[in-house]
């Protein structure tokens, strides 16, 4: 499933074009953000372990830098390319200002599968973007992180060949590193722990108790994994979880920890000896359960499978996961979606915990980084909710608007227009 077609910079864009309308903003803030401020291209060769030198294209797009430093992760993906790297760097500007973090959007990515790499060309990989980046990331400039197919480990060795690439040891200039080396208590599983407080809060404005309430997720990586954990550990009951080999269910519920250390050592969910049934992967959206958490890529629910979709709530883990086109029926089936910009911020919130640590050479407790992340992330939800009620909105457009006004204000204090 996913409609590859639809160009997501385009949706994006729209997304911004209508809140800025609703807005009434001058038109110079629409103007400014429709585009980047700034994209790097860059051709990285790798010396592959046969001898031969492959060349592989990256990417780093800036969208805008008004509230603070570029920030935004890096997706090793072979369908990355410009207009996707383009329309995550703007969805981050304005999830760093839904959540008011002091940053705005960033996003970088190669073309790549890097699950056809051996682990030294991985790493060749990862040093050589590093290097072709450096000059326009920094602790107080760009600050990258992990996405799809990225982890800590690559965090960790991008630290380092920054360090070597322009002699400055800056152990804030990527977040997403391993706790051991200057990352951050909770931040590995901080994006699916919003994911689930967000579906929390949207069943507890529509009177649906979480203990009757049955989930399903598209994606079990590191988004949808601990979302799944967190929502089952909230009392909801994880029915159904896909991932490219296939979906599984268990209507009495998944074992979702045994779920989670089964795919780490099995890497695909389709054989967990706990599924009762297994169907296509892309069943999932239409399956008869309360919230929907889609955890994977964009372009999934679409004008075709919204239609079948009978959850009450979706909490989007995903970047861009909903069409345009989708979300209107949505939005006139009456499902409650917590957008993409609020639902999956756990991450860049708790990115810029790790930040603010660095920064500091100090670390706070596991629990003292939840408590930060639930905080802002639940004040952001009731801030979003009063907006959407008082002009009639969706979530989406209402974080939207709440995001660019916070955006806008800084240009034109700036002077920007
Ligand atoms: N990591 C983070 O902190 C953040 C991530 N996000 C967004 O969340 C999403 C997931 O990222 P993340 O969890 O980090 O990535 P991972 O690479 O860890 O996981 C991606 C998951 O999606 C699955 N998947 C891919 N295609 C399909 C499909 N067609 N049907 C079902 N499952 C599929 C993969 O399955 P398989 O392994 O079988 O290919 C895998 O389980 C992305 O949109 C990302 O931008 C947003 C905010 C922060
Ligand atoms: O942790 C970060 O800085 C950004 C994570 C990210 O790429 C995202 O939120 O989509």
């Amino acid at each position: 499933m996913g409609e590859k077609h639809i160009n997501v910079f385009e949706t994006a864009q729209k997304q911004v074009k209508q809140a800025c309308d609703k807005l009434g903003t001058d038109p110079a803030v629409y103007e400014i953000l429709k585009n980047p401020m700034r994209v790097l291209e860059v051709a990285v060769p790798v010396k592959m372990d046969d001898g031969t030198v492959k060349s592989f294209i990256g990417y780093r797009a800036q969208h805008n830098d008004a509230i603070g430093p570029f920030k935004g992760g890096i997706r090793f993906h072979p369908d990355v390319n410009l207009d996707e790297v383009k329309a995550l760097s703007t969805w981050m500007t304005f999830k760093c200002g839904v959540v008011g973090v002091p940053y705005g959007g960033g996003k970088g990515g190669i073309t790549v599968n890097p699950s056809e790499l051996s682990q030294g060309e991985l790493e060749r990989l990862s040093r050589g973007f590093t290097r072709a980046i450096a000059p326009i990331i920094g602790e107080k400039v760009d600050i990258p992180a992990p996405d799809v197919n990225t982890n800590g480990q690559i965090m960790a060795w991008m630290v380092d060949e920054y360090h070597k690439a322009t002699g400055d040891f800056q152990p804030g200039v990527l977040t997403g590193k391993p706790v051991s080396f200057y990352g951050s208590l909770a931040r590995t599983e901080a994006t699916g722990y919003g994911v689930a407080i967000m579906a929390r809060d949207a069943a507890k404005k529509i009177n649906l108790p979480l203990e009757e309430a049955t989930v399903a997720l598209q994606g079990f990586g590191n988004v949808g994994s601990y979302a799944a954990l967190y929502i089952a550990e909230m009392g909801a009951k994880v029915v159904a979880v896909s991932d490219a080999s296939g979906c599984i269910i268990n209507k009495n519920g998944l074992d979702v920890p045994a779920l989670a250390e089964y795919v780490k050592e099995h890497k695909i969910v389709k054989d967990f000896p706990g599924a009762e049934e297994v169907i296509d992967r892309n069943e999932v959206f239409a399956l008869n359960v309360d919230i929907l958490m889609p955890c994977a890529l964009e372009n999934q629910i679409t004008a075709e499978n919204a239609v079948n979709i009978k959850a009450k709530i979706i909490s989007e883990g995903a970047n861009g996961p909903t069409t345009l086109d989708a979300d209107k029926i949505l939005d006139e089936r009456g499902i409650v979606v917590v957008p993409d910009i609020l639902a999956n911020a756990g991450g860049v919130t708790v990115s810029y915990f790790e930040w603010v640590q660095n920064l500091m050479r100090y670390s706070w407790t596991f629990e003292e980084v939840q408590e930060k992340q639930s905080q802002l992330m639940e004040k952001a939800f009731n801030e979003i909710w009063a907006l959407k009620e008082e002009h009639g909105v969706n979530m989406r457009v209402a974080a939207y608007m709440m995001s660019i006004k916070r955006v806008a204000d800084a240009m034109k204090l700036r002077g920007w227009y």
